[in-house]
């Protein structure tokens, strides 16, 4: 898939793996609109991106996805201004074990919420042009990070929804495909602090300490890289792919 005129919408744009993601798109010729909730943070890196990319090649619209009224406006400004949508990372995404409704409501809802109201856009029996959903999960969608076990359930969630969307489209003929990544730890800011992230489970914090230590860390754009992979070769549809520091390995589940 040649990314040329395509347009993407990012979650979680402003920092991190986000932000990776959507500098990926654009160096491969995507038009990007970045959502975010740190409006301070992405107008920073939209002032970057415009001189580098020029400015009708991104657009940044404040957008929490708890919120399915913000949602769907994002998208619909979106179509407004570009034409439609071909390419939706759900990426947004916290680790709080304290407020743990939240990391339900970011990490598994907004994700569930992101793809069915991108598909009103994008689904080809209502219209739309087809193209390509990669959600964020994690490692911890995979296996138990026992420091987090809302995390972890909120991951697992977006794994199993994904692959079962992916046999949705598949069979109703929506024409869109859908592909997971679960990547290792990550040198975000999502690793900071932890102690205060996971709540009742803190005195944990040294076991995945020794974890981090044995597995290794990764940097955003190494994760970047394996997005850009899923988006662009059509073959990929309800692939899950494991990015760790040592490499990447798409996973085989057991057949049902
Ligand atoms: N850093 C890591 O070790 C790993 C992270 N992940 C996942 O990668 C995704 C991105 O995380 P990172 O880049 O590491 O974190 P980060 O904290 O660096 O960036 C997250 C971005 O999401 C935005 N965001 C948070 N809540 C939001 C909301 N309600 N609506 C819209 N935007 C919101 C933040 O403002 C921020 O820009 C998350 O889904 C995370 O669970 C997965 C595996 C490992
Ligand atoms: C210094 C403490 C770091 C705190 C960890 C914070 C965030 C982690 C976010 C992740 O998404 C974790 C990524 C990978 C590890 C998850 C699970 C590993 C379990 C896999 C297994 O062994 O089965």
């Amino acid at each position: 898939m040649d990314l040329s005129g395509k347009i993407a919408v990012v979650t979680g744009a402003a920092m991190g793996i986000g932000k990776a993601i959507t500098e990926k798109l654009l160096q491969n010729g995507a038009t990007v609109v970045l959502l975010d909730v740190n409006e301070t943070a992405a107008k920073t890196l939209m002032e970057d991106l415009s001189k580098q990319y020029g400015q009708d090649r991104t657009l940044f619209l404040s957008c929490n996805v708890e919120s399915e009224e913000q949602i769907k406006a994002a998208f619909q400004k979106t179509v407004e201004t570009f034409g439609g949508i071909n390419i939706l990372c759900n990426n947004a995404g916290i680790l709080n074990e304290s407020d743990w409704e939240k990391t339900v409501s970011i990490n598994l809802l907004g994700v569930i919420r992101g793809t069915y109201l991108a598909l009103k856009h994008m689904n080809k029996t209502s219209g739309g042009r087809g193209g390509v959903i990669v959600n964020t999960a994690s490692m911890a969608g995979l296996g138990p990070l026992i420091s987090c076990p809302v995390y972890t359930a909120t991951k697992h969630g977006v794994v199993g929804f994904t692959r079962a969307m992916s046999g949705a489209s598949t069979a109703l003929g929506y024409g869109v495909r859908f592909n997971v990544i679960c990547p290792g730890f990550v040198q975000t800011e999502l690793l900071s602090d932890p102690n205060s992230k996971m709540g009742q489970f803190s005195h944990l914090v040294d076991v995945i300490e020794q974890m981090m230590i044995k597995d290794g860390t990764l940097n955003a754009t190494e994760v970047a890289d394996s997005v850009l992979e899923m988006v662009t070769d059509e073959t990929k549809n309800g692939a899950a792919l494991m990015i760790f520091s040592k490499g990447k390995q798409y996973i085989t589940f057991p057949s049902m």
